[in-house]
């Protein structure tokens, strides 16, 4: 896989975001306008960040690829078909800040329940989850109960889970938004590996600069009220990312360039 952020440009439109306005009603029953006229296209293989402040509309962009959201104007196209479809297709893999693992089913487990739900024999399940524990580094948990593992295992899990199905497209809200700063770094390395192997599209919200600079091909950055692009930026550092690269002029250079494109002050 080429990785180089020009030569993923020229791939395929896989997600086109269309002029997505998003209105919600308040309490009061007043509009709060989520996202304004959001306009821009996701190539297959890229790695985007959503980046911006709490409230910017990032999970209401997200929601809105993953068919949980209908937008009140515009719309999105994945792959030149709607998200519904993507979605009835088993294409999106989906990552929240919380796991949401069932204490009462193994590791395994619960790695395997997409695939239960989607009809997978036992044994087709079985390889598939055990092909995922490796990939996620976690063979030796997989016969323990969630409520056994930290906290960053068992994010560790919610990407198996949501790989196994071969997505597509991942789409991750904060994942390790919870994680301390030695965990974060470690699955940060174990998540590019994982992307860099599979090929896959992935849509990573953050609230984190550094974050989004260190993992994307591309950030996009919003601002709020009401959540408008400000602007789309190359994170040009060369595949695989490396933790020494993090203390780089050029690393430092694209959070400058991140921060003073986001409208309405620093984040
Ligand atoms: N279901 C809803 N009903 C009403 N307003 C909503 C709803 N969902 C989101 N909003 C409002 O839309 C705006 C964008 O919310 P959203 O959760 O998308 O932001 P965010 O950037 O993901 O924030 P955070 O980083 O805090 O998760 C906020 O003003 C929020 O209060």
């Amino acid at each position: 896989m080429n990785l180089n952020s020009e030569a993923i440009k020229k791939n395929d439109v896989e997600i086109a975001i269309n002029n997505v306005s998003v209105v919600f009603k308040d309490n009061q029953g007043n509009d709060v306008k989520a996202l304004d006229n959001i306009d821009f296209d996701i190539h297959k293989g890229e790695f985007i960040s959503l980046l911006g402040p709490s409230g910017c509309g990032k999970t209401t962009l997200l929601r809105t690829i993953a068919d949980l959201l209908e937008p009140t104007s515009g719309n999105v196209r994945v792959s030149n078909m709607t998200p519904k479809e993507i979605r009835l297709m088993q294409k999106f893999g989906i990552v929240f800040q919380n796991p949401v693992l069932f204490e009462w089913r193994t590791v395994k487990k619960n790695i395997e329940l997409p695939l239960e739900i989607m009809g997978y024999s036992k044994k087709d399940r079985s390889d598939r989850a055990d092909e995922m524990l490796e990939m996620v580094g976690l063979t030796k948990f997989a016969d323990h109960y969630p409520q056994q593992l930290s906290g960053g295992m068992q994010q560790r899990v919610g990407i198996a889970r949501a790989f196994g199905i071969r997505p597509e497209i991942l789409l991750m809200d904060e994942p390790f938004s919870a994680l301390d700063e030695f965990t974060k770094e470690k699955l940060h390395l174990d998540l590019l590996k994982i992307w860099e192997k599979t090929n896959k599209t992935i849509v990573f919200v953050t609230h984190n600069i550094q974050e989004a600079v260190f993992l994307s091909t591309r950030i996009c950055v919003l601002s709020p009220h009401p959540g408008r692009l400000s602007a789309v930026v190359d994170a040009d550092l060369p595949y695989p990312r490396t933790i020494d690269m993090r203390d780089t002029p050029h690393f430092g250079e694209l959070v400058s360039k991140v921060r003073n494109s986001f409208e309405g002050g620093s984040l």
